[in-house]
C-alpha cells in the first residue's frame, strides 16, 4: 500500500503518503485545497483516516494542522470568507457536498485548544447537547451522563458535585469535561485540536490514557504540538509544511525512519 511519489521530484517538493487500505478508512481526504479569502491555506492535501484509531497531525506552526481538522466538520463555514475545496469522504459520502451541516457536526464531534465549558453545571454540560439531538427521560439522561463523564475519565472525581458549575473544575478536568460533552451525542469521529496545550503533566497523561480508551468506538484525529504525544498517542501520523501533507504514515516508521528528509529534521528538533 505503499505510494511515495518522491522519485523525480526535488526534495522540496518530495512527498510520501503511506495508506492504510481503503476498506479501513473512515475519512479520506482528497486533493484538498483550503482558503482563507484570497490566501490558500492548503495544498492539495491528502489525509486517509482509519477508523477507530487515532491520527496525529505534526508540523511547525502555521502549515495548517487546524484548518485541516476545521474542514473535517465544516467548522469553517461559521467564518465568511473561509472556503475548501476537494473530497471528504465519509463512509461514502462527501462531508462537503452530500451531507446536512447539522448531521456533520453531530456525527464528528470536536474539542478545541482551551477548554470550553458551558457557564452551567457539570450535569447540564453533558446533558445540553444531548437535549438537543433527542428526547430522553430523567433516568436515560442520567445515565448518558454518567457514562459520557466515566469514559472521559472525569467520573470519580464529579460525580458528587454533579450540580456544581463546569467552570468550578481544574482547566484537565474542565478539558476532560468538553470530552464528555463531546461524546455524549455518540460521535463517530472525535477532533482535538491541542486539547493538551493547556494541561499540565498528570492532566495530560489522564485526558491520553482517555483517548485510548475512547478509541475502542470513535476515530479520533489530534492536532498536537507535542511529538512525544503524537508518537504516545497515535497509530498513525501525518507530517504537514507550508499547508501540505508531506509525509504520512504509521506512527512508528514516521518517528523511526522517516522518508523524507524534511521530516527527518522536524521530528529531530532541526527545524520548527
Ligand atoms: N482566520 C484566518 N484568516 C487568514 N489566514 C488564516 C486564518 N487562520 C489561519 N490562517 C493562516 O492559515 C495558515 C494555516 O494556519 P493554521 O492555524 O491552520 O496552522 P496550524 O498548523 O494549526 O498552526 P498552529 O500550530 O500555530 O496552531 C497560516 O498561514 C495562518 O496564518
Amino acid at each position: 500500500m505503499n505510494s511515495p511519489q518522491i522519485s523525480g521530484l526535488e526534495e522540496d517538493e518530495a512527498t510520501s503518503i503511506t495508506r492504510p487500505v481503503d476498506e479501513a478508512l473512515h475519512l479520506n481526504v482528497k486533493n484538498l485545497d483550503f482558503f482563507y479569502g484570497k490566501t490558500q491555506a492548503l495544498f492539495g492535501v491528502d489525509l486517509p483516516v482509519e477508523r477507530k484509531k487515532i491520527t496525529a497531525l505534526i508540523g511547525p506552526s502555521g502549515c495548517g494542522k487546524s484548518t485541516l481538522l476545521r474542514t473535517l466538520n465544516r467548522m469553517h463555514e461559521l467564518y465568511p470568507g473561509q472556503r475548501a475545496e476537494g473530497e471528504v469522504a465519509f463512509d461514502g459520502q462527501d462531508v462537503l457536498e452530500d451531507l446536512a451541516v447539522a448531521d456533520v457536526r453531530s456525527r464528528i464531534g470536536m474539542v478545541f485548544q482551551k477548554p470550553t465549558p458551558f457557564p452551567m453545571s457539570i450535569y447540564d454540560n453533558i446533558a445540553y447537547g444531548v437535549r438537543l439531538h433527542r428526547r430522553t427521560s430523567k433516568a436515560q439522561m442520567n445515565e448518558i451522563v454518567e457514562t459520557s463523564l466515566t469514559r472521559a475519565a472525569l467520573w470519580n472525581e464529579v460525580k458528587d458535585k454533579l450540580h456544581s458549575s463546569g467552570l468550578s473544575l481544574s482547566g484537565g478536568q474542565q478539558q476532560r469535561l468538553c470530552v464528555a460533552r463531546a461524546i455524549a451525542v455518540e460521535p463517530e469521529v472525535l477532533l482535538l485540536d491541542e486539547p493538551a496545550s493547556a494541561l499540565d503533566p498528570v492532566s495530560t497523561a489522564k485526558l491520553e490514557e482517555t483517548l485510548h480508551v475512547l478509541a475502542d468506538d470513535i476515530t479520533i484525529v489530534i492536532v498536537t504540538h507535542n511529538l512525544q504525544q503524537a508518537a504516545r498517542v497515535s497509530t498513525h501520523t501525518g507530517f504537514m509544511y507550508l499547508g501540505r501533507m508531506i509525509e504520512f504514515g504509521p506512527t512508528n516508521e514516521l518517528f523511526a525512519a522517516p522518508r523524507l528528509r524534511r521530516t527527518g529534521n522536524y521530528i529531530t528538533g532541526r527545524f520548527g
